[in-house]
C-alpha cells in the first residue's frame, strides 16, 4: 500500500535525521522540514556549479501549464556514473539512509536575475496523465533534498508559504523535507517556490527520491 510505504519512509528518514547532531530541524506549520549547514564545501559546490554551467538547458515541468514563466531557470540531470557526481549522491543518500537507487538523477538548476520557480509540491499530483508512468517508475516522490552551491546577492529565497517558513540560500547548505504528512498523505503544507533572484546568479542541486527504485 502505497500510504504505508509513505507512513515508513516519513518515520525512519525522520527518526535518523532527528539522532543527527548536525542537523537542525526547521519549524515551520505542518512540515517536517530540516537542514545541514555546510553539507557540501567549497570545492564540491564549485565543481558542482561548473558542471551545471556545462550542460543547463531550460528547465522543465511535468504537468502542462499554461503559466510560461511557471519556471524559468535552467537545469540539467547530472550523470550518476560519473565518480563526482556518484560520492554527492552517495553523501546525501547517506544522511537520509535511502538506497541510491531511489533517488532520480541529481539535477543542477540554475537561476540568473528574474528566474524563478513558483509555488509547486514535488509530490505527483496522480489526476495528471504523466502519474501513470512514474508510478511505474518508482511511485511518489517521498522526501526533497536540495542543496545550495551559491548565493544570490539577493533574492532567489525558498518559500514555503503554507507553512510561513522563508529559507535564503547559503552556499552548502542542505535542506530536506518529508513531502508527505506523518499519516502517509501528500502534504500540502510542503508547498513551496524559489522566488525571483533580484541580483547574482543563484545554483542549487535537487535529489528527490521515491518510494521505491527510480532505476
Ligand atoms: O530553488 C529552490 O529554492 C527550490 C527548488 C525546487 O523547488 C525543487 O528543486 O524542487
Ligand atoms: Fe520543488
Amino acid at each position: 500500500m502505497p500510504a504505508d510505504k509513505l507512513i515508513e519512509l516519513g518515520k525512519t528518514v525522520s527518526r535518523r535525521l532527528r539522532a543527527n547532531p548536525q542537523v537542525q530541524v526547521v519549524e515551520g506549520a505542518g512540515t517536517e522540514l530540516f537542514c545541514f549547514q555546510n553539507f557540501l564545501d567549497p570545492l564540491e559546490c564549485g565543481g558542482l556549479v561548473a558542471m551545471i554551467d556545462a550542460d543547463r538547458v531550460p528547465s522543465t515541468v511535468y504537468a502542462t501549464n499554461d503559466d510560461k514563466h511557471f519556471r524559468t531557470s535552467e537545469s540539467c540531470n547530472l550523470a550518476r556514473t560519473h565518480p563526482f557526481v556518484h560520492a554527492i549522491d552517495a553523501k546525501i543518500d547517506h544522511l537520509l539512509g535511502m538506497k541510491n537507487r531511489q533517488g532520480e538523477s541529481l539535477q543542477g538548476q540554475r537561476y540568473a536575475i528574474g528566474q524563478e520557480f513558483k509555488a509547486h509540491h514535488d509530490w505527483f499530483h496522480v489526476e495528471q496523465p504523466y502519474w501513470q508512468d512514474e508510478r511505474k517508475r518508482g511511485g511518489q516522490r517521498c522526501w526533497t533534498a536540495m542543496i545550495y552551491l551559491d548565493q544570490p546577492e539577493s533574492g532567489g529565497e525558498t518559500s514555503f508559504p503554507a507553512a510561513g517558513l522563508m529559507v535564503t540560500p547559503r552556499a552548502g547548505m542542505l535542506l530536506a523535507w518529508n513531502n508527505a504528512s506523518p499519516e502517509g498523505k501528500l502534504n500540502s503544507a510542503t508547498l513551496h517556490a524559489s522566488l525571483p533572484v533580484t541580483s547574482g546568479i543563484k545554483n542549487i542541486v535537487t535529489k528527490w527520491y521515491r518510494e521505491r527504485f527510480w532505476c
